[in-house]
């Protein structure tokens, strides 16, 4: 992404979201994205994967701008290519697990890719669980049926917006391992936004945003180093 401009006018004030970031996610690569609250975080990762379109700036998807795309383009793009999972899980409560990770493949009129859902559900240890509707399930269970129903049509770049933002350590821990190894065993390329260290520190890179910029940025991080530049950029 580079240039990258967000403005949002609340009543007469404009708030800038994004001031000119210039950003590359590699291939294959584990980022996540940190910062104080209102940093522009969500808003990054929302133009990112054609959630929002930037004022200014140009986002390159394998080698295309989509900021010029049309909404159907856009559509199908992020249908084809991305997969999202966010911190509220977002499971339709009447359908089952096994129907939730595979509506958006049916509702595509593809034919249902047996091998893969079992490959998502043995390494998600969802086992058991595919009759079970979201009420039925604890928040770490629904997670990984979310993570199973964003990897299902193999995206090649997964999105996560505070993940584990509404699970215990050991659930938390389940669903980043499951990112680790789409990354590690299939090359997919995750960018994940989390306010949490532990988190942050699974990821091959951490970027720190402030005022809508990047400010900082850490490669192979560890948990006490995170926590270390997080605090350093709060007390700025
Ligand atoms: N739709 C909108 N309309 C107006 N202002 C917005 C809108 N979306 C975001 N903003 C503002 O833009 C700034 C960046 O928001 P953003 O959600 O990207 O921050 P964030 O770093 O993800 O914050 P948090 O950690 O609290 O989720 C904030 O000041 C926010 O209030």
């Amino acid at each position: 992404m580079t240039g990258l401009t967000k403005t949002y006018s609340r009543g007469v004030v404009p708030v800038h979201a994004l001031r000119g970031v210039d950003v590359v996610f590699p291939r294959g690569g584990f980022t996540a994205i940190m910062g104080p609250s209102g940093s522009g975080k969500s808003t990054l990762l929302h133009c990112a994967a054609g959630l929002e379109r930037p004022d200014a700036g140009a986002v390159l998807v394998e080698g295309r701008d989509i900021t010029g795309l049309s909404e159907k383009d856009l559509t199908r793009l992020r249908a084809r290519a991305f997969g999202f999972v966010f911190q509220s899980f977002n499971l339709l409560p009447v359908l089952d697990a096994e129907e939730n990770i595979t509506l958006g493949q049916r509702l595509a009129g593809l034919p249902p890719d047996k091998a893969r859902l079992a490959g998502l559900v043995d390494s998600l240890g969802l086992e058991g669980r595919l009759r079970h509707r979201p009420a039925e399930l604890s928040g770490g269970q629904q997670q990984r049926v979310a993570v199973a129903r964003a990897l299902l049509h193999r995206p090649s770049v997964l999105f996560a917006d505070e993940p584990t933002g509404n699970l215990d350590s050991r659930s938390g821990g389940q669903v980043l391992e499951a990112l680790r190894r789409a990354v590690t065993e299939h090359g997919q390329t995750v960018v994940m936004v989390t306010h949490d260290p532990v988190a942050a520190a699974r990821a091959d890179r951490v970027l720190f945003l402030r005022d809508g910029g990047i400010e900082d940025e850490l490669s192979d991080p560890a948990p006490d180093t995170v926590l270390e530049r997080i605090r350093r950029l709060e007390s700025v």
